[in-house]
């Protein structure tokens, strides 16, 4: 067996419960366990208990109810009264990463990573704040200042100061969000490096489920103050275990139908239902790039092209697909996402060919 699979998680929850003042719960039995210098992306819209999670985690705020361990020692254990256990934060190995990095403005670059530092011997901590510089590329800027330095190399004195503790886990909160796009992609790939190399675990918040597929060990998907969903990118893209984990990764184009004879009959074709029993309702939704149009191929739908949207390597056509004999109004209305630039112009009619693999059948329940 690996040391990770021996080893007490890095960071753990418990059932952990918890909201703001009398208000609703905002965190709701909440349990995670990340392994040893494993990175976990918390993924999911904006309000879900993200950041609360984080926070928890940190010691910043004080849970109703749950358990939380770092290495499997006991940080919080029980129902928030004053017999419970509470570690602060100062006294949690956490490192921090936030969005707007808040470095010291009148420090230098060396001075800020050594703040984090303070009560180690002066050459020991110098030392350590060279090594961890040197880890993020940043040794040549060590006598800097700040504002001399651009929002990437910020970013990175930034990573640097959270890790020269050598904290148990790193916390770090939309760290990238305030980078413009070029960057936030170069800044991303270092900061994924520097924690392979370090091989600190580490719990992110992220909003974009595309920063989550690339930064992520495993993500977990969070609806309404729960982990609905925890898995690699790859299982989360190829076995989503609710319509919710489709809807939030891309638009998705939804049908519905009965299952009859092990399958369900819908506007789009027949897709296999074998885990649904006969004759309940059954939602099927169908990814932008499920949808492949041709102008000459054989196939039973016909769709008309309402608009062609091209974004550079993709493109991205608004179909509606009729009925026969049925109106324009009454065309059901679809996205495909296509490789390239396809031939086709508004007002064609394309033949839709329907790609299984990415196409998922649930239970019609109204979610
Ligand atoms: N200190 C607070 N006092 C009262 N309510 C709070 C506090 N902090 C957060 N909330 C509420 O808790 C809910 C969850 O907030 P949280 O920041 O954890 O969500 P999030 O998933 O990180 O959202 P976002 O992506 O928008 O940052 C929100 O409705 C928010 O208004």
């Amino acid at each position: 067996m690996t040391d990770a699979a021996t080893a007490a998680p890095a960071l753990s929850f418990e059932g952990v419960t918890h909201g703001y003042d009398d208000g609703a719960p905002i965190v709701r039995d909440l349990s995670l366990a990340l392994a040893p210098g494993e990175v976990v992306c918390l993924l999911g819209p904006s309000g879900c208990g993200k950041t609360t999670t984080l926070r928890l985690a940190a010691g910043l705020e004080r849970p109703w109810s749950g358990r939380i361990a770092l290495d499997g020692v006991a940080m919080v254990d029980g129902d928030g009264g004053p017999g419970g256990l509470f570690v602060p934060p100062e006294r949690r190995r956490v490192g921090f990463l936030f969005q707007d990095f808040a470095l010291f403005p009148h420090l230098t670059v060396l001075d800020n990573v050594l703040f984090g530092l303070k009560g180690r011997p002066r050459k020991a901590a110098r030392a350590r704040a060279r090594a961890v510089l040197a880890d993020v590329g940043m040794a040549d800027l060590a006598r800097a200042w700040p504002h001399q330095l651009s929002g990437g190399q910020q970013q990175r004195v930034a990573l640097a100061r959270a890790l020269a503790p050598e904290p148990a886990l790193l916390l770090l909160d939309e760290p990238f969000s305030g980078l413009d796009t070029g960057l936030r992609r170069t800044v991303r790939e270092q900061t994924l490096r520097v924690l392979q190399d370090t091989r600190v675990a580490a719990l992110m918040v992220t909003h974009d489920p595309e920063e989550a597929m690339f930064m992520a060990d495993r993500i977990a998907l969070m609806q309404a103050g729960r982990v609905v969903q925890i898995d690699s990118p790859m299982q989360m893209h190829h076995r989503p275990r609710s319509p919710f984990a489709v809807r939030f990764f891309s638009e998705v184009n939804e049908v519905t139908g009965v299952v009859r004879g092990g399958g369900v009959d819908t506007p789009l074709g027949f897709f296999d239902a074998p885990d649904l029993p006969e004759g309940v309702s059954a939602r099927v939704l169908a990814r932008p790039e499920a949808l492949i149009p041709t102008l000459s191929g054989e196939t039973a739908f016909g769709a008309r092209v309402v608009s062609v949207r091209p974004l550079g390597h993709e493109t991205i056509l608004l179909l509606g697909l009729s009925r026969p004999g049925a109106p324009e109004a009454e065309e059901l209305p679809l996205i495909a996402r296509v490789t390239g630039q396809p031939r086709c112009a508004p007002g064609d009619i394309v033949a839709l060919q329907i790609e299984d693999s990415e196409c998922f059948v649930f239970p019609d329940d109204g979610g």
